[in-house]
């Protein structure tokens, strides 16, 4: 029985001589929502590069559902689900459009994405936009579609890459909100990557990088101690947030 959903075990990642990932190691447990919490430039998005195999590893092991990354990697890809920083749907095409693109490509049939198309956007609470183009969305609702489209393979768990810059609040707030619904009622992971301290849970999973290295890891509420997140964080590292 796999027990986790991700883990990444000591791994290092140079970009020529300067090394932005030092000896990492996480553990996302199965149906659990793990926050990895650092500024810019900490190697968050070094890190989901490994993950998503766009960079290789070649130092660690990376298991996705108890697949190694490095030797299984499609069964290890198909487990995975990301939304990334930057955004990852054709405007000009509607959602539902969006959408069996991606079902395609993860070589869903035509028949069956219909069905799949349906399901990812009543997740996401997004029914009734899937004619609209995805440049007539508001931000908060582009990145709700993008979830519905890193849901479409019916992953086992999410990365999510700062998901919620450039939103507003509310948006913000809804984006987040949906992501722990997911976990809690589909039963989905995620590994939510940010450097936002409100995002943050007592009761979450946290994980702080800095400058390539992981500096603690534990309940969010263990981490904070008495003095709080953002004083915690500002010990550990000597940056406010
Ligand atoms: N292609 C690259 N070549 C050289 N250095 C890089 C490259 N990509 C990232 N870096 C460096 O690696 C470090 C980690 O960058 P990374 O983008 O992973 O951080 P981050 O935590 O995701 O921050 P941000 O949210 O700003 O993207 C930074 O010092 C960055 O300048």
């Amino acid at each position: 029985m796999v027990t986790a959903a991700l883990e990444i075990d000591q791994v290092n990642h140079r970009f020529g001589r300067f090394q932005a990932l030092k000896e990492v190691s996480l553990i996302v447990p199965r149906g659990g929502f793990t926050a990895l919490l650092g500024v810019n430039g900490a190697g968050k998005t070094t890190l989901f590069s490994l993950i998503t195999r766009l960079y290789n590893n070649s130092t660690g092991s990376i298991r996705v559902a108890g697949y190694d990354l490095r030797r299984e990697p499609m069964q290890a890809l198909a487990r995975l689900g990301v939304v990334f920083q930057s955004r990852a749907m054709d405007a000009d095409l509607t959602v539902r459009q969006n959408l069996a693109y991606h079902a395609s490509l993860h070589g869903i049939s035509r028949q069956d994405a219909a069905g799949r198309i349906e399901e990812v956007l009543s997740q996401v609470g997004l029914v009734g936009k899937s004619a609209d183009r995805v440049s007539a969305l508001s931000g908060g609702q582009q990145r709700r579609a993008e979830i519905a489209r890193a849901l479409i393979h019916r992953p086992d768990i999410l990365l999510l890459d700062e998901a919620t810059v450039g939103l507003d609040v509310k948006s913000r707030a809804e984006v987040l909100e949906l992501t722990r619904r997911l976990i809690a009622e589909n039963g989905v992971s995620a590994l939510w990557a940010t450097h936002i301290m409100d995002e943050i849970q007592p009761d979450d999973d946290l994980v702080i990088l800095h400058q390539g290295q992981v500096l603690r890891r534990g309940s969010a509420a263990d981490i904070a101690g008495r003095q709080g997140l953002t004083q915690a964080f500002l010990d550990l590292t000597g940056v406010a947030v």
